[in-house]
C-alpha cells in the first residue's frame, strides 16, 4: 500500500450537516464506505436524500463536517474523481440527437473502455434494448430512458457508483436483474451508494443503510431498513 493511501477505501463522511443557506436539513451524518460495500440511503420525501447526494458530489458545500473520497476532499471537477466515480445522471442529461446505442458508445469510448463495441452490445442486451437501440431519446418510454441512464453509468469502469432512486419506472424483472448486477459489481470491489425507496434493493445488494429521519442520520442493517420502508 502506498503512503497516504487509505486502507478503508472510498468515501468517508464525518460530522456532516447538510442543507442550504439558513436551512439545516439533516445532522449529523457519519459514515465510511469501504471498497466493495453497498450503502442504501432511505428516508421520507423531503428528508434530505438528494441533498446528501449533492453534498457528497461536491455540488453543495457542507454546512459543517467533511466529505472525503479516497482520502481527499470531494472534487467532482478533478480528473481522478471523474475517472473513478460513476454517477447516474438525471433525466435531462440526454443528447436528443444521439440514439441509445450512440449514447452508450460515447460514454464507453470517453472512458477508455477497451472492447467498447462488445461492452455496448452487452448493455443493450442486459437492459433489453433490442427493439429501440437505434431510437432517439424522445422515441423512448420513461422506463427506457431510465434504463439508458443506468446503462451509461454501469458501462464505464468505476470504483464508486452513485445512484439516485435507480428503481424509478423499472419493472420488477429489470429491478431484480439490476440488483444482482450491483451485487456482482460490489463483489469485484466497486462500492455502491444508492438512494432508494425499494426494500428489495436493500435486501438484494446492500450491506448497510443510512436512514435520514427526524433531522439525523441513523445506520441500520438492510432488513431493518427494508422494514422501515414497508411500515
Ligand atoms: N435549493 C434548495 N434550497 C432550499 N431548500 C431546498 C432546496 N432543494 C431542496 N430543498 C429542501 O430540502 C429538503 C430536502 O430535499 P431533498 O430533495 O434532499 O429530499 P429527498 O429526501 O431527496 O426527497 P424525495 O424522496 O422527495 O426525493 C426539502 O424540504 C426541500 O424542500
Amino acid at each position: 500500500m502506498q503512503m497516504g493511501q487509505r486502507a478503508k477505501g472510498q468515501l468517508e463522511v464525518h460530522s456532516l450537516t447538510i442543507g442550504y443557506p439558513n436551512r439545516v436539513i439533516c445532522r449529523p451524518i457519519n459514515l465510511q464506505l469501504a471498497r466493495g460495500t453497498g450503502l442504501g440511503i432511505i428516508g421520507a420525501n423531503g428528508s434530505g436524500k438528494s441533498t446528501l447526494v449533492r453534498t457528497i458530489l461536491g455540488h453543495l458545500p457542507p454546512i459543517e463536517g467533511t466529505v472525503e473520497f479516497q482520502g481527499l476532499p470531494v472534487d467532482d471537477s478533478s480528473a481522478h474523481f471523474r475517472r473513478t466515480v460513476a454517477v447516474q445522471v438525471t433525466d435531462g442529461a440526454f443528447f436528443e440527437e444521439l440514439t441509445v446505442r450512440e449514447h452508450l458508445e460515447m460514454v464507453a469510448r470517453g472512458h477508455g473502455v477497451a472492447e467498447w463495441g462488445q461492452a455496448v452490445q452487452n448493455e443493450l442486451d442486459f437492459f433489453e434494448f433490442s427493439t429501440v437501440s437505434d431510437h432517439l431519446p424522445n422515441e423512448l418510454s420513461s422506463g427506457q430512458r431510465r434504463k439508458v441512464l443506468l446503462a451509461a453509468c454501469l458501462i464505464r469502469p468505476a470504483e464508486l457508483v452513485i445512484l439516485d432512486e435507480p428503481e424509478q419506472r423499472l419493472d420488477l424483472r429489470i429491478r431484480n436483474k439490476l440488483y444482482q448486477r450491483l451485487a456482482a459489481i460490489r463483489a469485484n470491489g466497486t462500492s455502491v451508494f444508492a438512494v432508494t425507496h425499494d426494500p428489495l434493493m436493500l435486501r438484494s445488494c446492500m450491506e448497510q443503510v443510512l436512514l435520514l429521519d427526524e433531522d439525523e442520520g441513523q445506520l441500520l442493517d438492510p432488513d431493518s431498513g427494508a422494514q422501515w420502508l414497508e411500515r
